[in-house]
């Protein structure tokens, strides 16, 4: 995948700017980030109530970023990004790394107004189920429609069926990509309870026989109901440029 272009033969769901690139990195890669992440002294770790996270790149205030340069093996992962995306117009500055256990998730949000709209994550550990919802103002998804998602040419959605609610599993290793109207105009979070729903997710066909096929110890599938249990702890890597930076302010 080298350009935007190759980009689009990963887009899942109605929207036109939402990715999902299963397998970005390799086992080994995976490993060796999760050596990496856990390899940081302890006081990098930030405890919310309901999640830990570490913040790498520097301080994002509403005005901008003041930064601390990305250790080798951020640089390294997010330059992969940066170039086989093709998204950012210039190279990632910022990486929050979030640690969820089974029954932790994130509220729905929305990312700050500091960042450039375009967000990639790499999920790391066990899967997890991301649910997007539309801005209150833009609420306009009837019920019925859901139903009849399959049968929707996503060439020719219209408004009220593109500003529906939608979910997307994210595998380990996998790498989501969502900007602009994904970005600004939808909440994301991830619900905090171990059982995990796929039923609705937009790339529930590639993803499933993933799911099914690999022994893959971090979950238990129900396969009747879409459903997996969380056993193992999920780490994620979001990758996003602030641009503007504050080179010279609060320097010695
Ligand atoms: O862990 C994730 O996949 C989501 C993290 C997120 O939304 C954020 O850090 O803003
Ligand atoms: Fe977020």
């Amino acid at each position: 995948m080298e350009s935007a272009e190759g980009l689009n033969h990963f887009k899942v769901g109605l929207l036109p700017t939402v990715f999902y690139i299963p397998d970005f990195i390799s086992d080994e890669d995976e490993t060796m980030i999760l050596d990496d992440i856990y390899k940081a002294p302890a006081s990098k770790w930030k405890s919310l109530k309901n999640r830990r996270l570490q913040n790498w790149g520097g301080v994002v205030h509403e005005k901008g970023l003041l930064p601390q340069e990305l250790p080798i093996w951020l640089t390294n992962i997010t330059k992969k990004i940066y170039q086989e995306t093709n998204l950012y117009p210039a190279p990632i500055n910022h990486v929050l790394i979030n640690e969820y256990r089974p029954n932790q998730g994130i509220m729905p949000h929305q990312d700050g107004p500091a960042y450039f709209p375009v967000v990639t994550i790499l999920s790391l550990g066990s899967p997890v189920v991301m649910d997007f919802t539309p801005h209150s103002r833009l609420k306009s998804c009837p019920d019925q429609l859901t139903e009849s998602f399959d049968d929707n040419d996503s060439n020719g959605a219209s408004d009220v069926e593109t500003h529906c609610p939608f979910s997307i599993l994210l595998m380990p290793r996998s790498l989501l990509v969502f900007k602009d109207e994904a970005y600004s105009g939808y909440l994301h979070g991830i619900s905090d309870n171990s059982l995990q729903c796929y039923e609705q997710a937009v790339n529930k066909i590639e993803v499933r026989n993933c799911l099914l096929e690999t022994e893959n110890p971090t979950v238990e599938v129900n396969c009747n109901h879409s459903c997996f249990e969380r056993t193992n702890n999920r780490l994620s890597l979001t990758c996003r440029l602030v641009p503007k930076v504050h080179k010279h302010l609060f320097r010695r």
